[in-house]
């Protein structure tokens, strides 16, 4: 058995906090999950090499996952191919901060303002404007097949062990909870049985919501409704700082109970920043916010041949 170690270039980014190492799927990088697992970790992960800076997102060890992207410059817009592998070694089949930070990366090595990024759920385009990313979402599903759901029944604030949750995909499946505070829940505790609950056949995110702002809102463009938002994601088995599937999954369940005021714009604020969606009747949502690079590095992988 030889073994070889090679170095892989890798660069940090994050979108609203929800943070990734970035390596171009041209690298050799034989045991993916393993490398994820690796360098995600907390404690002992990717390190931050650029002390000068010191906002609390560009500081942490670690990271929300792994994204693995293919850069198709050829095609106009140029496409992404995008693979995102969680700390836990799972495949998400989108992510909404990622696919924001995937365009930022592309845009980067291209110069295009408009992209396409190639996800397991689907094609999406992006829009980049200097650090400000839009990705279109894909139109947000409530059906039991789509979630998907191990019933023949939607599933709309409904308890779900112990938690009133509503149940919509996406891009991938999230439990919805509107409470008064999200700052009032011990989303560690309370959210792992929702993540696994026999409902949800493929598991699901948590996201709790609460209103921002004062009471119902106005009729002027200004009084966009505000959320704040939490989120325990699966595959990373833990609270991150932000999550982009689960701000549109919020503005998609206020949609549907009618908690809008008649408003398609919404921000939600997770703990990392705000971000901008909209969820428009019968047609694709979208979801604006920052992408920001952090460094560049390298981390140390193994190939072992017979
Ligand atoms: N943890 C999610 C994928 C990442 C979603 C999140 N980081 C986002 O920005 O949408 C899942 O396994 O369904």
């Amino acid at each position: 058995m030889t073994v070889l170690r090679h170095q892989v270039p890798i660069e940090k980014y994050h979108g609203t906090g929800n943070d990734f190492i970035v390596v171009d799927a041209a690298e050799s990088v034989p045991d993916r999950p393993a490398f994820a697992t690796t360098y995600c970790d907390r404690e002992t992960g990717v390190g931050h090499v650029d002390s000068a800076r010191t906002d609390v997102d560009s500081a942490r060890t670690g990271a929300d996952g792994v994204l693995f992207l293919s850069l198709e410059a050829r095609y106009s817009p140029p496409r992404v191919v995008m693979t995102l592998v969680q700390p836990d070694g799972s495949i998400a089949a989108m992510c909404g901060n990622g696919a924001r930070v995937a365009a930022a990366w592309a845009a980067e090595r291209t110069g295009a303002t408009e992209l396409m990024i190639d996800t397991p759920a689907g094609t999406r385009r992006a829009m980049v404007e200097g650090d400000d990313v839009t990705i279109e979402m894909g139109v947000p599903a409530f059906a039991p097949r789509a979630v998907p759901l191990s019933r023949e029944t939607e599933l709309v604030e409904e308890d779900v062990e112990g938690l009133t949750v509503t149940a919509v995909n996406t891009g991938v499946p999230h439990a919805v909870a509107l409470v008064d505070d999200v700052d009032s829940v011990t989303l560690g505790s309370v959210a792992p049985a929702v993540r696994c609950a026999g409902v949800f056949p493929e598991g699901a995110n948590v996201t709790l919501a609460s209103r921002a702002d004062s009471g119902p809102p106005g009729t002027t463009d200004d009084e966009v409704p505000r959320f704040r938002q939490r989120t325990y994601e699966r595959g990373v088995e833990g609270e991150t700082r932000s999550c982009g599937t689960g701000a549109v999954a919020v503005a998609a369940v206020a949609k549907r109970l009618d908690r809008l005021g008649g408003h398609d714009a919404v921000t939600v604020t997770p703990p990392g920043g705000d971000l901008r969606i909209t969820v428009p009747d019968g047609g694709a949502a979208t979801l604006s916010g920052p992408a920001v690079r952090e460094f560049e590095s390298e981390l140390e992988t193994v190939v072992r041949s017979a």
